[in-house]
């Protein structure tokens, strides 16, 4: 964390990480929470559903292994998590954290019906009004997190929770990759669809300063996730032909090259996409442009 970034966030986050890191106590994970289920596995941590002993309150717990996550990156995490967990559309925390000889791990609410990539259907993605349920939502969550000086850094489907079946109260989760805006950062693990290509094509390990823009980009292939059930290119790097294609779109507006998956959305959906998805981050749209295309439809067939 760059401690001359100076927004309030970060500020803020320097003392709640002093206070938890002193405070933080050791525990038998066994003696406190009875494991009942796993919820999820990700790159860094699993996830799990718990009874707390003594309350009989059902919880997330999710815990880190302490092999490969630095004390401070524990710390960093939870205190963004749990600064941010007033708003209705980011996940709620239970301000437990703790660590055992082998883990950290902290307790948030259980999501009961899983996260969005498991309603995605392939080659299909998700009725358009789940899709734009959901698009408000995200921007909310996504806006607020910017207006405290954040770039979420995470935004794809398994980091989206459900609290229902129809996505009517949806959550963000997993803050492990937030950071102040302006933070210099180098992409470390390769290049995945939602990686915006200002970050793809840096050259040998250069770093970069991290924008909202990141977001944007991410939650425009998102949005194309769940209205077409595909990814739009594998990687953002001009050797994808699918990304070459789209680049073409972009540059000189021809869209006859561009993958068969694009043809099943609107005018109007395109022109969102293009704005989220501008190759400059500097021309890119904010989140928030597409509230702006809501009235609009988004798909040329009628699965509503
Ligand atoms: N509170 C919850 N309720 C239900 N399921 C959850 C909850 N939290 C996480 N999960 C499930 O566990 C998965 C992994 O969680 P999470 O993304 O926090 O782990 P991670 O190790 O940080 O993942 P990543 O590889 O993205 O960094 C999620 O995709 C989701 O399916």
């Amino acid at each position: 964390m760059d401690p001359n970034n100076g927004s309030v966030a970060d500020n803020l986050l320097e003392e709640m990480m002093e206070i938890t890191g002193q405070n933080l106590i050791t525990i038998k994970v066994d003696d406190h929470y009875k494991f009942i289920k796993q919820l999820g596995k990700g790159k860094y941590g699993q996830v799990t559903l718990v009874i707390h002993r003594q309350k009989g309150t059902p919880m997330a717990l999710k815990l880190l292994p302490k092999t490969f996550t630095k004390r401070q990156n524990f710390l960093y995490e939870y205190c963004v998590a749990l600064c941010l967990s007033s708003h209705p559309n980011i996940i709620g925390m239970f301000g437990i954290a703790f660590e055992s000889s082998d883990h950290y791990g902290f307790l948030y609410e259980v999501a009961l019906h899983q996260d969005l990539i498991s309603i995605i259907k392939p080659t299909e993605g998700v009725p358009e009004p789940v899709a734009k349920v959901c698009t408000n939502q995200l921007v909310s969550a996504l806006e607020y997190i910017h207006s405290k000086g954040l770039v979420y850094r995470d935004v794809k489907p398994e980091n989206v929770l459900l609290f229902g079946p129809d996505c009517q109260r949806i959550k963000l989760t997993d803050f492990g990759l937030t950071r102040p805006k302006g933070t210099m950062l180098k992409l470390v693990s390769g290049v995945i669809p939602y990686t915006a290509p200002e970050l793809s094509n840096t050259q040998n390990g250069e770093a970069v300063p991290i924008d909202f823009t990141l977001d944007a980009w991410a939650f425009g292939v998102l949005l194309f996730c769940l209205l077409t059930g595909y990814f739009p290119w594998e990687t953002t790097v001009a050797s994808d032909p699918f990304f070459e294609d789209f680049i073409i779109w972009q540059e000189t507006g021809s869209h006859e090259h561009l993958a068969w998956h694009w043809k099943k959305l609107t005018t109007e959906a395109m022109d969102m996409l293009k704005q989220l998805l501008a190759l400059n981050p500097c021309n890119r749209s904010p989140v928030s442009k597409a509230l702006w295309y809501l009235d609009y439809p988004w798909r040329v067939d009628t699965w509503k």
